[in-house]
Formats: structure tokens, sequence, C-alpha cells
């Protein structure tokens, strides 16, 4: 039987990720470029690289149940044969049992020898004809049940079991494995969400409006967005709505100067741009060079002139820019825990320790850029992750600190369906499992004139 690209594929990512601490976006996007692999392989391997992540700690655990040799023994090519393998018969429909079993059995030849084969396949079969009825831990023991069903570490659960309470911990696990919608903002300067949509499907790309902004799209079939003419001719962008939200809240107007300190790929700077009708400056700066070029590259692409890039640290104050800026964003640098949907690599690879430095990161930076705020100005502080000691409790802990600045109600700029709630009072958090956006914090800050 001649050996599968598309598994093939996604083991060697598995045991880059594994093996070599590689980030999995970065292992997909080296193994997808290396070879000559048709579309439907491609995405057929990113399915299975992507999937086998989001599922690890589950799978693991199964593989420590089914198997007469523990995970940490077995070799590591074998190890991914099994989590791929387990993957494939536990979280896709469409795979039937003898495909996703035959195949590791070839894929264990090739890594390993005859006796790892019949030991894959002895596994895998154990575990199929187990597959209605897996020897999960027992519900009272919440933390490791949750952690297991839905493969989240155990640190985090409980975080979020005190924060949020058993239902709501659960729901936000079971979104945090779905898959998002793929939503891309329309470029204004370009064209029409009506034009675009059109333009998109005469590509074979199925589009539809998105769930709460003009300028949004959701793409239902979305595969290579770069080799897309719509693309390439900058008529859109990708990006969630949850993001989008934050500069239509900044709510910047022609003629301008709107400062993002944290802007890079520029997402929010090329909206910030968009929203001002290309018209005034939006200086984006970030801390890493490389990441410059892509908010330069992005800006080109969607036809944007006015934005001006500048590497400059957000830890550090920029006097000559004090009390001149009329917009300012700062979209902190965060755990990144409201994306996990997007990134499952996330949930494995931030500590709850680690979060002290990043707190004390986005005060410093939030200080900052306070002061380029003119009186009567605004600022926004957002993320994207949902821990409150990141998002709202910064905010509060400015403002108690800084009493010419306040909360500023936002509500009148948001869609309908998110109107009720905290929005005029200064603030959201959106949720995955509640908005089917990214899990996202916006609040909106004035800086009070005298
Ligand atoms: C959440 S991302 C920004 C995303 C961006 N606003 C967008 O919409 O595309 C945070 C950014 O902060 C940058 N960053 C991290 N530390 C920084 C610092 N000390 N000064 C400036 N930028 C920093 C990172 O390089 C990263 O690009």
């Amino acid at each position: 039987m001649a050996i599968d690209t598309a598994r093939e594929t996604a083991l060697k990512i598995l045991y880059d990720i594994s093996e070599n601490s590689a980030y999995s976006n970065i292992s997909v996007n080296k193994y997808l470029e290396a070879g000559e692999m048709r579309e439907i392989d491609r995405a057929f391997a990113t399915e299975l690289a992507y999937g086998t992540v989001k599922w690890l700690i589950e799978i693991d655990y199964i593989i420590d149940k089914f198997s007469s040799v523990r995970l940490k023994k077995l070799s590591p090519w074998i190890r991914n044969i099994l989590r791929l393998g387990i993957y494939q018969l536990l979280h896709t429909d469409r795979i039937p049992v003898s495909a996703a079993c035959n195949t590791s059995v070839e894929l264990a030849k090739r890594y390993g020898h005859q006796a790892s084969s019949r030991f894959v396949n002895g596994v895998l079969r154990n575990v199929a004809r187990s597959s209605d009825n897996m020897p999960y831990p027992e519900k009272k023991d919440m933390i490791r049940y949750l952690s297991i069903v839905y493969s989240h570490p155990e640190e985090l659960v409980s975080r979020w079991l005190q924060l949020f309470g058993a239902g709501f911990t659960e729901s936000l696990l079971k979104s945090n494995n779905e898959v998002p919608g793929f939503s891309v903002r329309v470029n204004t300067l370009k064209t029409n969400r009506r034009a675009l949509m059109e333009a998109l499907k005469a590509e074979g790309c199925e589009a539809r409006e998105g769930n709460y902004l003009e300028d949004a799209v959701i793409l239902e079939n979305p595969s290579s967005i770069a080799r897309l003419e719509a693309f390439r001719n900058g008529y859109f962008t990708v990006q969630d709505e949850s993001s989008m939200l934050s500069s239509v809240v900044l709510g910047p107007a022609e003629g301008q100067l709107a400062v993002d300190v944290c802007s890079a790929p520029g997402g929010k700077a090329t909206h910030l741009a968009q929203l001002m009708n290309d018209k005034g400056t939006v200086l984006a700066r970030d801390i890493h060079p490389h990441k410059l070029k892509l908010v330069e590259s992005n800006a080109a692409r969607l036809g944007i002139h006015t934005i001006e890039t500048e590497l400059f640290d957000a830890a550090k104050c920029d006097e000559n820019l004090a009390g001149r800026a009329d917009r300012v964003l700062v979209d902190a640098p965060c755990t990144g825990l409201g994306i996990i949907r997007k990134k499952p690599d996330i949930k494995y690879s931030r500590n709850l320790a680690g979060q002290k430095e990043i707190i004390e990161l986005q005060r410093q930076v939030l200080k900052n850029a306070s002061n380029y705020v003119k009186p009567g100005g605004y600022l926004v502080y957002s993320t994207c992750t949902i821990q409150p000691e990141e998002n709202l409790d910064n905010v509060m802990a400015f403002l108690s600190e800084n009493k010419d600045f306040k909360l500023a109600g936002f509500e009148d700029l948001l869609p309908e369906k998110l109107k009720a709630g905290t929005a005029k009072e200064g603030y959201i958090q959106l949720y995955p499992n509640v908005n089917q956006t990214d899990g996202f914090f916006i609040s909106k800050i004035m800086k009070i004139s005298d």
C-alpha cells in the first residue's frame, strides 16, 4: 500500500511540534510549502495536524489507557502515529475505521518496524471498538474530567472554573474545540461587501454576511486565501469580527492622528485607515521590525497610503507624542486565551504563572500610550484574551491612578446584537461560546478635557 501523502505530512508536522517544540502554524507552513501537494491533500494534512494538536490531552490519555507501553516510553514516531490514528478514529466522521487503522499501520512500517506496525494496529483497533464508551475520568473529579474530555490543561480548567463556574466553563471548552467561521473584512477603500461576495463566488469561494458588522464576510470553504485574486487585489483582509470592533469602537475620523502602539501585523491599523477614508495619519508601531514589514505589505496590498510604521517599544514613553493623538489604540500583547479555536497550541504553551509579566507589560504600555491622547480624545485598550486580570482589572487599576481619564460608553457604535450588557459602561468582553467570535476584550477610555 502506498503511503498517503497527507497523513505522512501530518505525521511529520506532529513530530516537529512534539520533538522540536515547533509552533504548529510555522510547522504546517514549512511542510506544506516543502512538498508539491494537491490542494485537497494540503487541506487534509492541515486538518489532521491541527485536529490532533487540538485533542492532544485527550488522545494521550487514551493512549495510556489502551497501550501496554506507556506514552512516554513509546518511540516519538510511533507515539505520533498513534496520536494521528486516534484523532481520525474519534474526531472525524468521514474516515472509516479501516482507513484510519490501515494507513497508520503503513506509517508504522515506514517509521518503525514490523512489530511496531502490529502494535499500532492492536491499539487502534481496541480504541475503535471502545469509541462509544471511552474510559474517561469520573465527573466527580471535575477538573480532571473537563481537562481530558475537552483536551485543555488542568491549570486553565481550574482557573476558568473559579472565574466562570462549571456550566460556562464546559461550554467555553466545547467552543474552543469548534472550527470557527472564517471571517474577513471588506476593504471599503476598494470595494463593497456585495461586490466582494460576488468576486469571491466567481473564484469558487462561498461567502455569507458577517454576524455583526456591515463590513464583515464569512468564507464558507476557505483554503489558500493568498491565492485568491480578490485577496491579491486587496479587496479584503482576514480579521475576526471581534477585532474589527476594536477600531470601530475607537471611532477615528478623516484627518485625525491615530496611534496604534502594538500594531503588527496591521489588522487594526489598516482598519483605522479605512475608517478614516485613508485621510489623516495612522502611526503604526511595534517592537519587531520583521512584523512591521507585515504592516507595510498589508497596507500596500490594501492600497492604503496613510499608515506610517515606526519601530518603537511601547514599554517606553515617547515625549514627542505627548497630548497629540486624537485616537490611541493599545491592542496589547496578551496570553491569547481567547483565540484557542484558531491556535490550539496556545492552551499548551501559556502558563498562568507567566501571566504576571504580561500584566506588568500591559499596564506599562497602557500608561505610556495614555500620554499621547489629546484632551477630549479616546484610547481603546483591547486584548484577545478572556482573563479579567489582563482586561478589566488593568483598566480599573489605570483609572484609579489617572483621574484625568474615564471610561466612555460605546453602545451607540455597536451592532444591535451587542448593545446590551456592559458597553454603556465603556467595556465589553466577548466569548467564543456566547458570541461565536474570538474571546476578546474592548474598553474605551476618554481623556477628560479641562
Ligand atoms: C495583539 S498583537 C497586535 C495585533 C494588531 N493590533 C493587529 O490587529 O493586527 C500585539 C503586538 O504587540 C507587539 N508588541 C509586543 N511587545 C511590544 C512592545 N513592548 N512594544 C511594542 N509592541 C509590542 C507584538 O509584536 C504584536 O505584534
